[in-house]
């Protein structure tokens, strides 16, 4: 539990909902210890408060900010420096500073905001809501090993945690941050090729879920590498190696490496972006 924490979200979208979400059932804090802050859209607060009995007054934003221990910036990349602009009179360098934000370094979080509070970047997945989101960690300059056991305790409550330097953070944020809207692009994928092979929409949608969280099962407890796995999967001229001919002629494993990279570099440019428009 983190005991008389007040955390404070400034941004309400999906991730915002998937971290609290994560953290309120595994009940590391209590509701009515986060608040909600957005720019504009009051009947999203609403529905957070609806759904998770958690505190968002939308007159109140000032003071939620103020007296957080910790907040929480979960706004869109472009959204960051005005966000920031807007509340940083209201902030301190006591508040732990935590941000889900892809791309966005901690320096320059820490230029807007202009004191010395400690920044720890994270990149979560939407698993969080379920508590089985894979998150990268990445302490800033001022902050210290506290801080990133307080954010570890926070993420480790919605799921897995690995820490590492900040440059590796863009290519977390293309394997693990986006890396659940591959496999549901796949999923998508395999349950239009199941419909095409003459299965209803329901078959289609169960076998498919299933096979998925069996392989995903499978890899997570035998400890197998995927390339076993898959070996004892295809029989010699059977079915599997003939529909993995067809991935192997579409080059499917070269396009999702390229996936994964361009992701990366997005996330580089996303940083860049901004550091260049404010030189
Ligand atoms: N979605 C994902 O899978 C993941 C997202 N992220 C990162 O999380 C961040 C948020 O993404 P996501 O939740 O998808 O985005 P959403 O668009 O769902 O939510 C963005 C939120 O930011 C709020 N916001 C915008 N401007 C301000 C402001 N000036 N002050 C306060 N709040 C503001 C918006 O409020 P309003 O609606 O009122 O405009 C909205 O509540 C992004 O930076 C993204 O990179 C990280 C990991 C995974
Ligand atoms: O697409 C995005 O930019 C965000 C970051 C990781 C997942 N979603």
């Amino acid at each position: 539990m983190l005991t008389n924490k007040k955390i404070c979200f400034v941004g309400a979208g999906s991730m915002a909902e998937a971290v609290l979400a994560g953290i309120l059932n595994q009940r590391i804090v209590k509701p009515g210890a986060i608040s909600i802050t957005n720019r504009s859209d009051r009947f999203r607060l609403d529905e957070l408060v609806y759904n998770f009995g958690v505190v968002a007054d939308a007159d109140q934003k000032e003071k939620y900010i103020r007296e957080a221990d910790i907040l929480i910036l979960a706004m869109k990349p472009n959204d960051v420096e005005s966000a920031i602009a807007e509340i940083k009179a209201l902030t301190h360098s006591d508040q732990l500073i935590i941000s889900v934000i892809a791309g966005i370094t901690t320096t320059f979080i820490s230029k807007q905001f202009g004191h010395h509070a400690p920044i720890v970047r994270a990149m979560p997945n939407t698993s969080a809501t379920i508590g089985q989101s894979a998150t990268g960690l990445c302490q800033g300059a001022t902050a210290t090993s506290e801080h990133l056991a307080t954010a570890s305790r926070i993420f480790e409550a919605i799921g897995m945690v690995v820490t590492v330097e900040e440059a590796q953070l863009d290519a977390v944020t293309g394997v693990s941050g986006s890396g659940p809207a591959y496999i549901y692009y796949i999923a998508e994928a395999i349950l239009a090729g199941a419909m095409e092979a003459g299965l209803d929409q329901e078959m289609a949608r169960e076998l498919t879920l299933q096979t998925i969280i069996g392989a995903a099962q499978m890899l997570h407890e035998t400890g197998e590498t995927p390339t076993a796995l898959r070996e004892k999967v295809t029989s010699p001229n059977g079915t599997t190696q003939a529909g993995l001919d067809t991935l192997r002629s579409h080059k499917v494993d070269e396009a999702i490496v390229s996936c994964i990279l361009k992701a990366k570099e997005r996330s580089i440019e996303l940083g860049t972006e901004l550091t260049r428009s404010k030189a």
